[in-house]
């Protein structure tokens, strides 16, 4: 059977991706739907290459991933429907303007103009971007431009959302926004997995915390799970954690 309608948000299974030597070498993954799930590890640790695999960017050398239950080798069109990524570089097209991008981007999921203008109205709104829905958004500063860009990957309502580094860039209010944007997700049943190099942020959003290190999850769990593993003091930050579990040895 290809799809599993009661399978997990996303199950990866000894995944390997290397680029002469390997970037993702034999990682395990669970993320439960409804959680918001960060993905956290040094420079270069295999993170934005594991997440274009999972949005079907790149293809793996070897192992297997499932989206929402649905293999992503077997079902690709369909897995890919559900999830949105948002990549840590997202492109915009200049000569648009936001409407006009997200009905774009609509279309592009089968989405008519019609259908997707009070959603598209609403994330303008929640993004505080309504005031700027007559410029092109070649005008945009990176912030909004980044804003935006979560709007589009918003406007099909997927129920997996996958972000990389979210909120770098992001004003404290832009932040506030997106951060609210991401719980409300979550909220409504959805599920998001981000990566983040700001550990308070992941400390404060996620329910669940992944650290990879040299392309394999070396520790996973809540931060109270974390926490236990390493021979931090209860009290311990997210930080004091983090650099612990994966100094090298
Ligand atoms: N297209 C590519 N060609 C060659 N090497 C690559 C390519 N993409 C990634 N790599 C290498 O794979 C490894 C993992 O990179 P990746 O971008 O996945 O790390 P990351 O955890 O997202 O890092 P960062 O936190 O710095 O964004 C790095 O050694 C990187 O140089």
């Amino acid at each position: 059977m290809m799809t599993d309608e009661s399978g997990p948000a996303l199950r990866i299974a000894g995944l390997h991706k290397a680029f002469g030597r390997p970037a993702v070498d034999g990682l395990d993954l669970l993320v439960r739907r409804g959680e918001l799930y960060a993905l956290l590890g040094p420079n270069g640790a295999g993170k934005t290459t594991t997440l274009r695999m999972v949005t079907g960017l790149l293809a793996p050398d070897a192992g297997r991933i499932e989206v929402l239950g649905i293999d992503l080798t077997q079902a690709p069109r369909e897995a890919k429907s559900r999830m949105a990524y948002l990549p840590d570089d997202p492109m915009l097209y200049g000569k648009l303007k936001p409407f006009e991008y997200l009905e774009f981007v609509a279309g592009l999921w089968g989405v008519t103009a019609h259908e997707a203008e009070p959603r598209a109205r609403e994330l303008l709104d929640w993004l505080d971007l309504s005031q700027h829905a007559h410029e092109l958004t070649e005008g945009f500063s990176r912030g909004m431009k980044q804003k935006l860009a979560l709007a589009g990957a918003l406007i099909h309502a997927p129920e997996l959302l996958i972000l990389d580094e979210p909120l770098t860039g992001l004003d404290a209010a832009a932040a506030r926004q997106v951060k609210d944007l991401l719980l409300s997700h979550v909220a409504k049943g959805g599920t998001v997995i981000l990566t983040t190099h700001i550990l308070e942020v992941a400390e404060r959003l996620a329910q669940r915390i992944g650290i990879i290190r040299q392309g394999r999850l070396i520790a996973e769990g809540t931060l109270a799970e974390l926490r236990e593993r390493t021979s931090g003091a209860r009290g311990a930050s997210l930080e004091d954690v983090f650099l612990q579990l994966t100094a090298q040895p």
